[in-house]
């Protein structure tokens, strides 16, 4: 890039931008500049504040963030249970902002499935396994109402409860199972109208480190076997060390992304994980520095830019009036 762009250039790059694909063309969520203001008591709380996200077809990631810092406010938008108060969110091709009330509901339904922490909430407790997997087919109305219609459904269902190890449940109601059945039966439901993106918000929180790596490995099968994509939030480090991709949410917006690939060492064969972190960059230029690097370096208020020919270099602010 030349430091002085002539008119011509400029001219060149605006045409260049005009013809580039929108935000998040091909992904299949996207949230752009997401905005959600809550008022409770007169008080605004900006729970989200313009959050971008793209999450690609058949992506297995984490979100990470603080206590309060919008995971959840964030999933119930995707989930169709809350609405943005500005931005963009997609999924699908379904524009969430939009959406009427019969469109969202059609888009709980055949979209996005969903598993929550507590794992009363996921399952209806007077059915079984299998009559809480067949529900939400029988609710979008598939395969009909005859009886070969129903035993589709209770095949279909059984099937779900094979893929996820819980077959030998299907008759148990969701007090007769342990925590980590019910949530394994749970995504089962969550898979039944074949949502195009499974949700998972804390689905390990009330479970312990050994039953959490099964749900964890519960929700690689439904990726890697059925391709669904899965965005899971989590407090649990094991639970995000093992995706390829984990977002931290901080202050309602995306802050940094650590990404990690495997890389087999070419004289051993022995294959280890490659961990990085990255910062978001938002279309403004916006970049959020994470916390501990600025405090590092006692950065505040204002820093020091210099573009170098492969980085740009910020350090702390040394001017006189700093
Ligand atoms: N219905 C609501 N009314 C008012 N404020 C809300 C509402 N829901 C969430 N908030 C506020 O929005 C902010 C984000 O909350 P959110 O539940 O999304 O955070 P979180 O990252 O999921 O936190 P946690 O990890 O504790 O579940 C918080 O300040 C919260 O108090």
């Amino acid at each position: 890039m030349t430091a002085h762009p002539t008119l011509a250039e400029l001219a060149g790059r605006v045409t260049a931008d005009r013809g580039r694909p929108a935000y998040g063309h091909d992904a299949l969520i996207t949230c752009d500049r997401l905005v959600r203001v809550f008022t409770a008591d007169g008080v605004e709380v900006q729970a989200l504040q313009g959050l971008d996200l793209l999450v690609s077809e058949g992506e297995l990631m984490a979100l990470v963030g603080a206590s309060g810092s919008g995971k959840s406010t964030l999933m119930n938008i995707l989930a169709g249970l809350d609405t943005p108060t500005a931005g963009a969110a997609r999924v699908a091709g379904r524009d969430l902002l939009t959406m009427t009330a019969r469109d969202r509901l059609a888009y709980r339904r055949e979209v996005v499935g969903f598993v929550w922490q507590q794992t009363s909430r996921n399952l209806l407790p007077y059915l079984t396994s299998s009559q809480n997997v067949a529900l939400p087919m029988q609710l979008a109305g598939s395969r009909g109402r005859s009886r070969a219609a129903r035993r589709a459904r209770a095949e279909r269902a059984l099937e779900l409860l094979e893929l996820l190890e819980v077959a030998d449940c299907r008759d148990r109601r969701p007090h007769e199972m342990s925590g980590g059945q019910q949530q394994r039966v749970a995504i089962a439901v969550a898979l039944a109208g074949d949502p195009a993106v499974l949700l998972a918000d804390e689905p390990t929180g009330e479970l312990d480190s050994h039953t959490a790596e099964q749900i964890f490995a519960a929700f690689r099968t439904a990726n890697e076997r059925l391709g669904t994509t899965v965005v899971i939030v989590t407090h649990d480090q094991a639970v995000a060390s093992e995706v390829r991709r984990t977002v931290a949410i901080r202050d309602g917006r995306t802050s940094t992304e650590v990404l990690r690939r495997s890389e087999v060492d070419a004289a051993t064969g022995h294959e280890t994980v490659v961990a990085r972190e990255y910062a978001m960059l938002d279309r403004a230029g916006r970049l959020q520095l994470p916390a501990e690097y600025t405090r590092a370096l006692g950065m505040r208020d204002r820093v020091a830019l210099e573009l170098e020919p492969d980085h740009i270099a910020v350090r702390p602010d040394d001017s006189e009036h700093g």
